[in-house]
């Protein structure tokens, strides 16, 4: 009995985690990105790296927004909890053999999804680099290789918002884009919507986000003028996952889950209550990539629609969630992994490919891309001021 609780093991001595690092990395937005619970200026990037005994080292990545605004869970409260926690728990473990390895810390650190997920993404491109298979090959394999990525709208004020949705329109960059609404007044967020909307026609999709702060009635009046603007999706108008089942399908507008989709129980409860028309799945919500995949099947058994969501990360976290994504059946929404475009530098030794308005999802081994050691040093909370090239 015991034997079949033992995790399997190699035939010949398995590698084994030697040695967790971790690295605050603070890069400025190229303009404040403003959502009803904070105003972005910047990013922080908390990235780990975990080096193993065959000399392969996997990297991964956690975020937020807005520092505590979002979510339980701040980037120096993930460094901690990987240091101090993660990391004496996988010292020594089999790399080769990463759900024991979750399921050891899964066992002796409760929630902290955010910082399981940075630590599944490292062992997962560290084992894909040792076997030479993209990330996604690890995960049942890929469907796709490019996805669709959706632009955030989010200056706070509509003119500069058409224009800079005409500018991607024409970079060939964004034709979704997702409009941060819920700070103002219903009706003014509502004509704002429409200005928009009317701007760009059929040339373009028109979705938005509220995270969160409207109130039930406000929702039932948001939610019918906006579909009569031509928006298609509103995403997380309210906080209770009851009420979101109270709205749906009330309106001639999709509705999508996003703060209310917290991993696969939260998936299970929302699906079970019929909640929700789609789901925005996020790695780090989820509480890794399994923990994605998960997810996209309970959507998929109930018949709720995907979206594949960002916390908005930099480039290794985007990736991670291209890998994963790209290998869901089922996709009807696109995504929004724009992540590393929102940042004002580069800390990627080969900038991704965002072009005719998709991500090509990297075909190299583990998660196919590489840092830019330099750079994450120049920019690290404690780095040091040396110019990077
Ligand atoms: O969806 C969210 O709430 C978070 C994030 C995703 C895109 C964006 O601009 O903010
Ligand atoms: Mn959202």
């Amino acid at each position: 009995m015991n034997q079949i609780l033992t995790p399997a093991r190699s035939l010949s001595a398995a590698p084994v985690i030697e040695r967790v690092e971790t690295v605050l990395v603070d890069l400025p937005t190229i303009r404040p990105h403003k959502l009803s619970v904070a105003t972005m200026n910047g990013q922080t990037l908390m990235l780990v790296k975990i080096h193993c005994s065959d000399g392969v080292t996997g990297i991964g990545e956690g975020t937020t927004i807005g520092g505590l605004a979002y979510g339980a869970e701040s980037p120096e409260g993930m460094k901690l909890a990987v240091d101090t926690y993660f990391a004496p728990l996988l010292a020594g473990q089999d790399a080769t053999r990463i759900a024991p390895a979750m399921d050891r810390i899964g066992k002796m650190v409760k929630d902290n999804r955010f910082a399981k997920c940075a630590v599944e993404t490292a062992l997962l491109d560290a084992q894909g680099k040792r076997l030479g298979l993209p990330v996604s090959e690890l995960l049942g394999g890929r469907r796709r290789e490019r996805l669709p990525v959706a632009w955030t709208l989010a200056s706070g004020d509509t003119g500069r918002d058409i224009d800079e949705a005409e500018r991607m329109l024409d970079l060939r960059r964004h034709r979704i884009f997702k409009l941060k609404i819920g700070a103002r007044p219903v009706a003014e967020d509502v004509a704002h919507v429409a200005a928009i909307k009317r701007a760009l026609g059929e040339r373009a999709a028109v979705r938005v986000d509220v995270n969160m702060a409207w109130s039930e009635t406000d929702a039932a009046r948001g939610m019918a003028a906006l579909a009569d603007a031509g928006c298609e999706l509103v995403e997380q108008p309210v906080g209770s996952a009851a009420a979101l089942g109270r709205l749906v399908r009330r309106f001639p507008v999709a509705l999508m889950a996003d703060e209310s989709l917290t991993g696969p129980e939260s998936a299970f409860a929302i699906a079970r209550d019929n909640a929700a028309d789609v789901f925005a799945i996020k790695i780090e919500q989820s509480g890794g990539l399994t923990g994605a995949q998960r997810v996209a099947a309970i959507a998929d058994a109930a018949g709720i629609g995907l979206y594949g969501g960002t916390m908005l990360e930099g480039g290794v976290g985007t990736i991670a969630s291209a890998q994963v994504f790209a290998t869901f059946a089922n996709l009807q929404w696109g995504t929004e992994l724009f992540g590393p475009l929102l940042l004002t530098e580069e800390i990627l030794r080969t900038p991704l490919d965002y072009s005719d308005f998709e991500l090509t999802v990297p075909s190299g081994p583990g998660l196919g891309i590489e840092l830019d050691d330099e750079r994450v040093r120049f920019f690290a909370r404690d780095g040091f001021a040396r110019k990077p090239r």
